[in-house]
Parts: structure tokens; sequence; C-alpha cells
């Protein structure tokens, strides 16, 4: 908030785009940034990658909630119940959420891209590292984070993501949370688990260069009616006007040097 000759400007990261983080948030620019563009012919594969190891308990499911930026499925991270080990990371990293980002049409809604191309749509699984205490610990940690990105294609309808969807109806302005209860996040991802990896950040504010990413190669499948109810949802609390969730994904940012690596040849 500034006083400028007695009127009050408010700044609210909802009502200013990517465009304007770096004003209140110096890192926008900085070295390790995501999402990013993966071109796949300059992904190194790297033998040395474990396999993915996803182990999620159903029981762990919390609630979903309208944040005003996107929704997500919150799950208890009280003890490891629900857990990615493996792939990239050293240790043990306790699922906290997931959430997705989407667009106002079918053409785009993916934050990261693969070699310039969109997705309508990509799922994110926010896990954060055993050796920090907590969650907002870990997040402020270069290792503290890993999140897993999954994009969704337009095709049959996902049956996986009905349970999410129809919970919709509840949750339609920002702040609005219900019960959400034994939902297995397994269930949203494709068969095979090969993924790319590379250091980056959050794609929201704060931005921390905490994160790192594993994308999977295959996506999953969406349908243009499923994507329509995404796009239902509110980024507005009751009250107000009414703003359409949609376009809730950070474009491609620079690479500066980092290399992607892939678990697949
Ligand atoms: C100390 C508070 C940090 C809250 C961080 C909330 C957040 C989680 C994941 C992502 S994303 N899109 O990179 O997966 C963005 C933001
Ligand atoms: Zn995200």
């Amino acid at each position: 908030i500034q006083f400028k000759n007695k009127t009050v400007i408010v700044k609210h990261f909802d009502s200013f785009g990517p465009e304007q983080w770096a004003e209140s948030f110096p890192i926008a620019n900085g070295p390790r940034q995501s999402p990013i563009d993966i071109v796949p012919t300059q992904a190194q594969h790297d033998p040395s990658l474990k396999q993915l190891k996803l182990k999620y308990d159903p029981a762990t499911t919390k609630d979903i909630l309208n944040n005003g930026r996107s929704f997500q499925v919150d799950f208890t991270d009280d003890d490891s119940s629900s857990t990615l080990a493996g792939g990239p990371v050293i240790g043990i990293y306790r699922l906290r959420q997931f959430h997705f980002h989407w667009g106002s049409s079918d053409d785009k809604g993916s934050e990261h891209t693969i070699a310039g191309n969109r997705f309508p749509c990509e799922l994110h699984l926010v896990h954060w590292n055993t050796k920090y205490p907590n969650f907002g610990e870990a997040a402020s940690k270069p290792d503290g984070l890993a999140v897993v990105g999954v994009f969704l294609k337009i095709g049959s309808a996902n049956p996986r993501l009905q349970k999410v969807l129809d919970a919709l109806d509840d949750i339609r302005s920002k702040g609005r949370q219900t019960t959400f209860s034994n939902f297995d996040p397994k269930t949203l991802l494709p068969a095979a688990l090969d993924f790319w990896t590379y250091e980056g950040s959050l794609t929201t504010p704060p931005l921390l260069e905490s994160v790192t990413w594993i994308i999977l190669k295959d996506p999953v499948s969406v349908s243009s009616a499923q994507m329509a109810k995404f796009r239902s949802l509110l980024f507005t609390s009751e009250g107000e006007a009414p703003s359409c969730m949609v376009d809730n994904f950070r474009p491609p940012q620079p690479l500066k040097g980092r290399k992607v690596r892939a678990s697949f040849k």
C-alpha cells in the first residue's frame, strides 16, 4: 500500500500479473526461476537418476480450498505417510498439497512448456524435505521442496479427475474450503514416471528458489468439458465483482545456464 496525495494505491499480487511481481519480489529475476521451456533434445540423460518413489496414503487427505490463485487439495503432513523419495532427491519429502494451473482456452494453461508447446493444464504435487522441521522452513532452503509436474492434454474425460472437479461447486469463491477425504493422488499420474528434472523456484510469489522440479514426460487426459469446470472457479471472494479463475500460469523464465536432466533415454 502506498499513500500518494491522500489516495491509497493498494497492490495485490492477484490483480498484478507476473510482469509486476519483480517490484515486490526482486527474486523474480533470480538465477533459478520457474517455470521453464523444456527442450527434450537439449536435456541430458542421467543414468545415475534413481526411480521416482511415490507413496501416498489416501487417509492423509485433509481438505480442498480456493486460495484465490488456484485451488488446492491439502494433506496432513505431521508424519511420513505420503512421501516422495528417489528420483533426483536425497532423503524423504512429505506431500503437502496439490493444485493446478490452467488457461482461459485449451491452447494455453501449463507453466512448463515442451519445446514451446503449451498444454491446457498442469498439475503440481508439492512436497517438502523432512530434514527441515516443517513446510514453511523448508520453503526457504535450496533443497527444501520437490514439486512433481504433470501435463494434462485434451482428450477423453479423465474419470480420476471427476471427484476433484465435483468438489469445485463448494469452493467457487476465494477463501472457500470444504472437506475432502480419502483421495489417492497417485490416480492422477500417468503409467510411466519418466521425468525431466532441474533446480528452480515457486512459480507464484514469494517465488522462493527452493524447488527441485520433477516434470513427468507423459501427460494425462482431460476433456474440454472438464476444463470448463476448472474455469468456473472465481479469483474473487463472495460479494466482490466475480472474476473467472483462468490463466493462473506464469510464463517460462530464462534458463540462465541451468542443465535439465532426463531420467530416460
Ligand atoms: C513460505 C510460504 C510459501 C508458500 C508457497 C506456496 C506455493 C506452493 C507451490 C507453488 S508451485 N506453483 O511452484 O508449485 C507455488 C506457491
Ligand atoms: Zn503450481
